[in-house]
């Protein structure tokens, strides 16, 4: 016969009843222990560890209280919230069996002991502590892999005026539970801003779930945001809980909320106001407990007015709005974003770290960034895969406007002779992707010429 790999502990003060516990016990579980002087307990706990403590209540000889047991139990649970008491109780204890339960025990056996009924007892503590363990474990490695994962992705780079107003509000805000939205132009960091969110507040052990709203179809919404039950419909083969259940304790990222339509609205909305979901083909709701965050592009207060997205959704999701300036107005952070991407690429394709020289910085700073940091990001990433010397050309530098639809840097504001040579000389450059010879050309200038006006304005 195999024996139940468990740890098992009992307690009493009468020799007799710890020989027959270990004999018939041993026969049935890996490890019996006992122990004659309760006294001693707290120092043997602190030793080794027990899957089960099999309790008596009354050591006095005669002792009717069992104050002494429930002590015990108390001792027991403050060395170890988690352990799995059983206790011993005499016949016609049972109220005071049930104090012990009230206080954490987990069954009771009832002295003299059945030995089927002792063996059905101790068999499911066993696994009842089998099963407490094993959640502490996943509990344990679940927030290991929350902090890693809450590690992607939250540095947001730029120091502009702009960006330190958006940290001081996601500080501000992320001590608290509000609701938050964020909108921007696309790509300019409304995730990344909600990752750093999550990892200031207070929730920052628990999950981060993003949901794209725009990818997820009509049919699937309700399914997906609330779960369902097994048979709610064709291809439902079992239980599923919905995000709304996965982020509970943590935060949720309902990006794309502009893209929900009216009727799905409402639904959110319902959930919203009442905290719980009822996952389809059920009818049990459920509560959550999540922090909202949600993002868009989209002009939201110009939909409301259209009637195409609810008031009081945009309510109860705007507690705070954070505006994720576009990269255009902040031109300041295209300096150190561009230098940290070339430091992340010349990692991800082993090559030397690259210098942004100051006339690829130029045609950067001079490009209007419709697809905001997204865009600088993949340009770099191609300049990287494009560079052959180690030192970036403009030419490595490609971007969907021509050259001739830049801006023309500064020329209305400052209009000295010496401002406007420079805008000529930078232009001529830019366009001619930093190649001397055919700048001087266009500039109608001899390449020793270019090369002085160069250095006199810095370039
Ligand atoms: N301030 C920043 N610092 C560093 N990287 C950033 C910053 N902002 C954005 N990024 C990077 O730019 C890319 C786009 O960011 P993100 O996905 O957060 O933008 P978004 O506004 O959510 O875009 P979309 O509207 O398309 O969903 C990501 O790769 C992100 O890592």
């Amino acid at each position: 016969m195999s024996k139940t790999n468990c740890r098992i502990l009992i307690v009493d003060d009468q020799e007799d009843i710890l020989t027959a516990g270990r004999i018939f016990l041993k026969q049935h579980f890996s490890l019996v222990r006992t122990e004659i002087h309760p006294e001693r307990l707290p120092e043997l706990l602190k030793k080794e560890s027990f899957d089960v403590i099999l309790l008596d209540m009354n050591y006095t000889a005669g002792a009717t209280s069992s104050r002494e047991g429930l002590d015990l139990l108390q001792k027991i649970l403050e060395i170890d919230p988690q352990a799995i008491v059983v206790m011993m109780t005499a016949y016609g204890d049972i109220d005071l069996a049930v104090q012990a339960l009230k206080l954490g025990a987990s069954d009771f056996v009832v002295k003299p002991w059945h030995n089927e009924k002792l063996l059905a007892t101790l068999t499911a503590a066993c696994k009842l502590s089998q099963s407490t363990s094993e959640v502490a474990h996943l509990r344990s490695k679940q927030q290991h892999l929350n902090e890693a994962m809450n590690q992607v992705g939250v540095e947001l780079v730029g120091n502009s005026p702009a960006m330190q107003k958006v940290y001081q509000t996601l500080e501000k805000v992320a001590a608290t539970d509000a609701n938050v939205l964020i909108l921007g132009e696309n790509g300019t960091g409304k995730e990344v801003a909600a990752r750093l969110l999550h990892r200031l507040s207070k929730r920052a052990r628990e999950v981060f779930i993003p949901v794209d709203l725009g990818a997820v179809t009509e049919t699937l919404f309700e399914s997906e945001l609330f779960g369902h039950v097994k048979g709610a419909f064709t291809d439902a083969k079992e239980d599923r809980i919905g995000r709304f259940e996965v982020a509970s304790g943590g935060t949720l990222f309902l990006d794309e909320i502009g893209n929900v339509s009216l009727p799905l609205q409402a639904k959110l909305l319902t959930v919203l106001q009442n905290r719980v979901v009822t996952p389809v083909g059920s009818n049990k709701p459920k509560a959550v407990n999540v922090r909202l965050i949600s993002a868009t592009n989209m002009p939201l207060y110009e939909m409301v007015k259209q009637g195409k997205f609810r008031q009081d959704l945009l309510y109860r999701i705007n507690t705070v709005e954070i505006q994720l300036p576009p990269l255009r107005e902040r031109k300041e952070d295209i300096q150190p974003l561009a230098e940290r991407f070339l430091a992340v690429f010349a990692k991800k394709y082993q090559k030397p770290e690259v210098h942004l020289s100051k006339v690829v910085l130029h045609k950067l700073m001079a490009y209007s960034w419709p697809g905001n940091i997204r865009e600088l990001e993949h340009t770099m990433e191609r300049a990287m895969i494009m560079c052959e010397t180690g030192n970036l050309q403009p030419s490595d530098i490609y971007l969907s406007e021509s050259a001739s639809e830049l801006e023309e840097v500064g020329l209305s504001k400052d209009q000295t002779l010496g401002n406007v040579e420079k805008t000529l000389v930078q232009q001529a450059l830019l366009k001619n992707n930093g190649n001397i010879t055919h700048a001087s050309k266009e500039l109608g200038i001899t390449r020793t010429a270019l090369y002085r006006r160069i250095e006199k304005h810095g370039l």
